[in-house]
């Protein structure tokens, strides 16, 4: 069942340090065994944690201890020079600190103490900072195209002001680079975990291996704490700043591992009960599949947290106190808790508004005809967002269903006959990418190619859940106004 063959190095580095999945004395070759292990799982985040026994839920299941954990402190504690070098910097921010620290700590190659750790770390990675023009484009709605932007130039932004340090510091020149940088922000921005001495958080050897499921229950709606938070690490949206106290409640209750002064380690815990070879799954927070892709690149088919924006008038958010971010439709086509309420105080005449206030602002509909131009109102503007989209649900269930096929091509031959009968999109693609007019001999799919054609396929599953999203609503609009009307 389990993969661990090639991270034997790793497991038996992790054992020596302490690190654990038991409360018994472990044998010191692995630091798994006796509760989890390295498993594959290829239809929910490849590599990860399987269970090796029936898990019972709340079971301590991984224990970390704070020595292991890679942060700007445990690194600047073992290295003058790199603990010199970032006091010349105090304006960097705690993330800079720690992607600049993990360039400068790789830049050690075998002789860095986290060097068995190191080897296991992914190669490349699908956040939307790393998606091309082509792949941002593909993302049609302008709100994420504008987050992808806004990621890939935070990045950009952040790079260049740890310029002069990587120079200072004399990190290989292959180090320094913006594709090194991406990297490292990458690795940082989807395998931290939060700690509370830094807002950076750490990096957690084989901690970091559990994959993501959404946390369960209510979509928090109203209360939805990811709308107030910052995304900081893994494990809790956990830039608490601003947060009241009930809210931070409620971001601990969604989180399963952390870390524990008493025992001074990061410990994780079954969020359910699980059967031998079922993976075991950490809640990283809640996170909308846009957010998702920002931060972790990728998203869930089934997304309790998922929010889809519309554009909506001025006048609908100057007619009430709802923030922005509330004002969504779920990915199952309800719209929220906060849009519903905005809408109807919106479709009252501003001089009733004021008396209505309390029923709407506690979820009450107004009155039949205000709920009908309500649902109206949604219902067509959904309708108009779709229809000014470049392409459809279907076209984009065909275009998802090429890519796939692509991806599983064996050979040139076989690509060469594919390329013949795939066309709009996809020509634009080849185009990029200079596929077009190939010999036979030269069609294949090189690295970048093939990543580029991942970061492809994510834009377009993440455009068709957005439209689907849309297309329930109106359904729900009809439903309602059926309703209303018997
Ligand atoms: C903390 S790491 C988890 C371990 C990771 N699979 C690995 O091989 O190292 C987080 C990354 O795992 C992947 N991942 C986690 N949960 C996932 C899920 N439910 N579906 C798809 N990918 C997931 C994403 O690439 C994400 O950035």
């Amino acid at each position: 069942m389990g993969t661990e063959g090639s991270f034997e190095s790793l497991l038996r580095w992790a054992a020596d340090h302490g690190i654990s999945d038991s409360v018994d004395k472990q044998s010191s070759h692995s630091c798994l065994g006796r509760s989890l292990c390295v498993c594959f799982f290829p239809d929910a985040g490849g590599r990860g944690l399987g269970a090796v026994r029936h898990l019972t839920k709340g079971e301590l299941v991984l224990k970390v201890p704070k020595s292991v954990l890679l942060t700007t402190q445990s690194l600047s504690l073992q290295d003058e020079k790199l603990s010199m070098a970032l006091k010349r910097y105090p304006s960097l921010s705690s993330t800079q600190k720690l992607t600049f620290c993990l360039l400068y700590e790789i830049g050690k190659g075998s002789s860095s103490w986290w060097f068995p750790y190191f080897k296991h770390l992914p190669t490349t990675y699908e956040t939307l900072a790393t998606f091309g023009e082509f792949e941002k484009q593909a993302l049609q709605v302008d709100y994420a195209l504008w987050e992808a932007e806004k990621a890939a130039s935070k990045s950009h932004t952040e790079w260049r002001g740890v310029k002069g340090l990587m120079e200072e510091s004399n990190i290989k020149n292959q180090l320094q680079t913006f594709k090194a940088w991406l990297w490292a922000s990458a690795t940082i921005s989807s395998r931290a975990l939060y700690v509370p001495w830094d807002e950076a958080g750490c990096l957690c050897p084989v901690g970091d291996l559990f994959n993501y499921a959404a946390p369960e229950g209510e979509s928090l709606d109203i209360m939805d704490v990811s709308s107030f938070s910052q995304h900081a690490s893994l494990n809790g949206n956990i830039t608490t700043d601003g947060l009241h106290k009930e809210e931070q409640d409620t971001q601990r209750a969604l989180t399963d591992g952390g870390f524990e002064e008493n025992v001074s380690a990061y410990c994780f815990y079954a969020r359910e009960s699980y059967k031998r070879g079922e993976q075991v799954l950490l809640s990283y927070g809640t996170y909308s599949n846009l957010e998702l892709l920002q931060y972790y690149g990728f998203l869930l088919q089934e997304n309790p947290n998922d929010r889809v924006f519309i554009p909506l008038e001025h006048e609908i958010y100057s007619s009430s106190s709802w923030p922005k971010e509330s004002l969504f439709i779920h990915q199952n086509g309800n719209p929220s808790f906060a849009l519903l309420s905005a809408l109807r105080l919106w479709a009252t005449h501003p001089n009733k508004r004021r008396g209505v206030g309390h029923l709407a602002y506690a979820g009450s509909q107004l009155s039949v005809k205000n709920e009908v131009l309500v649902m109206q109102w949604l219902s067509k503007n959904c309708h108009a967002v779709l229809n000014n989209l470049p392409t459809s649900v279907e076209e984009d269930n065909q275009l998802l269903c090429n890519i796939c096929k692509i991806q599983d091509l064996q050979g040139p031959t076989e690509l060469g006959k594919m390329l013949l009968t795939v066309g709009g999109e996809f020509c634009a693609f080849l185009e990029t990418y200079g596929l077009v007019n190939r010999e036979e001999t030269e069609l294949h799919l090189t690295g970048k190619i093939k990543r580029s054609l991942e970061r492809w396929k994510l834009a377009v599953q993440w455009r068709i859940l957005y439209k689907k999203a849309l297309v329930d609503c109106t359904s729900y609009c009809t439903r309602t106004t059926c309703s209303l009307s018997s």
